[in-house]
């Protein structure tokens, strides 16, 4: 059981002469085996806050845990796995051999099988193509599979599928979801859309700028296995409205 805690956190980068606060503040717990959408404006520091959990650099105040221990013991045991906006392959390396590289980094066996993965998520048939001669949605999906190589407790996305076109985005979405059940990990995802975020996710947490602080945390109580056809529920529109007028504020009210 892998539970996320992040408690009084905030994060400032040193910038030339000046400093930049990109976080403060934050005070967030994401259940074991939730799934949790962050948005909010650019700059807002969602990808910072995906970066500290998985121990990229330490928090400039305040304490974050993963499961029983620290960020840099739960890297140290492989115990978080992130998939990034570029799936960033290796193109010499075929399917399975991208999916083992994390292991073969880490100087261990993979603790799940690299062509059981490349099945899972939906490349059977594909485990000696090049990246060259996948798309960009196949891609991605080497790069989730090579995420979970060494069984993470957590998985951390950054804008996954923010490249793909919408039909792609959307059944990658729902294949995520089958896959992230599978795993039983706790996943953070970072996304830009109000709709993938409320169809995802159990809980959505909107992010306000200067700093990034959070501003709204919102339950999704929509029933489970999600499928597409639950955007055409008032609820869903009910949800999104929610995200919607947390990012927009006052902007949205009608002028009287
Ligand atoms: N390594 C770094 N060094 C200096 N400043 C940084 C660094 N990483 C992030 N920042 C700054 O922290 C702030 C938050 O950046 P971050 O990338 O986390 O935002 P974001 O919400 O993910 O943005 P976007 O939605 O545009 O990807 C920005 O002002 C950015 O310039």
């Amino acid at each position: 059981m892998t539970e996320i805690a992040i408690s009084g956190v905030s994060k400032s980068f040193s910038l030339g002469k000046g400093e930049i606060q990109a976080l403060a503040d934050i005070e967030i717990t994401f259940p074991s085996g939730s799934f949790t959408a962050l948005i909010g404006p650019s700059g807002c520091g969602k990808s910072t806050l995906l970066r500290l959990i998985a121990d990229v650099f330490p928090p400039t105040t305040g304490s974050i845990r993963v499961g029983d221990h620290g960020p840099d013991a739960a890297r140290l045991s492989h115990e978080i796995g992130f998939v990034f906006q570029d799936p960033t392959l290796l193109p010499w390396r075929n399917v399975v051999e991208n999916v083992r590289l994390p292991a073969e980094v880490a100087k261990i066996a993979p603790r799940r099988d690299p062509a059981a993965l490349t099945t899972l998520v939906g490349l059977a048939g594909f485990e000696e193509a090049r990246p060259s001669q996948l798309s960009g949605g196949m891609q991605q999906r080497v790069a989730i599979a090579r995420a979970l190589a060494l069984d993470p407790k957590v998985l951390l996305m950054d804008e996954p599928f923010g490249a793909l076109d919408e039909i792609t985005r959307q059944r990658m979405n729902m294949e995520l979801l089958r896959i992230w059940k599978e795993s039983g990990a706790t996943a953070v995802l970072v996304t830009h859309s109000i709709s993938e975020a409320v169809f995802m996710a159990d809980t959505v947490v909107v992010l306000s700028a200067n700093p990034g602080r959070v501003s709204e945390v919102i339950s999704v109580d929509l029933p489970r296995p999600r499928r597409l056809d639950l955007m055409r529920d008032a609820r869903f529109n009910s949800y999104e409205n929610k995200v919607r007028e947390a990012l927009f504020g006052d902007d949205m009210k009608v002028p009287a």
